[in-house]
């Protein structure tokens, strides 16, 4: 795993004619021409935004995370090419914002929308970071997703999948439930992160193998995203 700080680097997105998503020549790649793909993960405090991308990264849960400050940067090489994701692993507390935000949305990729399953205000907060995502000009056809994390937490759940799933209907998300702690997830956090990035290279909705009974996961529409109100 490579943990990179480069806050000034840019990954500048076009959409071609045919809304193929293409990524403009030089600092999209790596020394080795692989292209690479910003994607970020954003959310409430607290929600396990850090460990999930830790255990993508790393591969394991990491014990003890400190609350994030800004940004950090956590990259993995993909399978596929060579190609590698670079994971902006955002702040959840407005206080360690302010200063990146901008950085954050610029040019980016794809967006992991993360919310805690033991946590009801934590899924009501998705409509605000969807906004925030809207009001940084993020273009429609970036895919978004929603994860709900903690699923472990069984007896403490306070959002439903019925719930979740309404919620990732409206704005036309897939939908993950996972635990960035449970080792048998490991390979769910994998997909939901894998996904992502196929979709990247390929542009084509891809299934999604459910690894556990308890996983949830979507086709992906090719509809354009659009933001709507829950009519469960
Ligand atoms: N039980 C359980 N705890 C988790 C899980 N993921 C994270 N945690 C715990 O939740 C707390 C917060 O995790 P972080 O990954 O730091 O959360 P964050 O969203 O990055 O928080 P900020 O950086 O403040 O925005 C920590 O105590 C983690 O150990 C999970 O899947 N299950
Ligand atoms: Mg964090």
């Amino acid at each position: 795993m490579a943990i990179e700080n480069k806050p000034g680097e840019r990954f500048d997105t076009v959409f071609s004619r045919n809304d193929s998503l293409e990524l403009s020549s030089g600092v999209d790649y790596d020394s080795g021409h692989a292209r690479i793909f910003k994607i970020i993960v954003i959310g409430d405090s607290n929600v396990g935004k850090t460990c999930l991308t830790y255990r993508f990264c790393g591969g394991t849960f990491l014990k003890n995370p400190e609350a994030t400050i800004g940004v950090d940067f956590r990259e993995r090489t993909l399978e596929l090419d060579g190609e590698s994701i670079k994971i902006w692993d955002t702040a959840g507390q407005e206080r360690f914002r302010k200063s990146m935000v901008e950085h954050y949305y610029r040019s980016v990729h794809a967006v992991i929308f993360v919310y805690d399953v033991t946590s009801l205000a934590s899924f009501e907060s998705i409509p605000e970071w969807v906004e925030e995502c809207s009001r940084h000009s993020v273009a429609p056809l970036v895919p978004r997703i929603l994860v709900g994390n903690k699923c472990d937490l069984r007896e403490r759940r306070e959002v439903s999948t019925s719930a979740a799933h309404c919620l990732a209907d409206s704005y036309n998300f897939p939908l993950f439930e996972t635990s960035a702690k449970d080792p048998s997830e490991k390979e769910h956090v994998d997909a939901i992160f894998l996904t992502l990035a196929y979709r990247l290279k390929s542009h084509k909705p891809l299934r999604l193998k459910q690894p556990s009974e308890s996983s949830v996961g979507h086709l992906w529409n090719q509809r354009e995203q659009t933001t709507g109100v829950c009519r469960c």
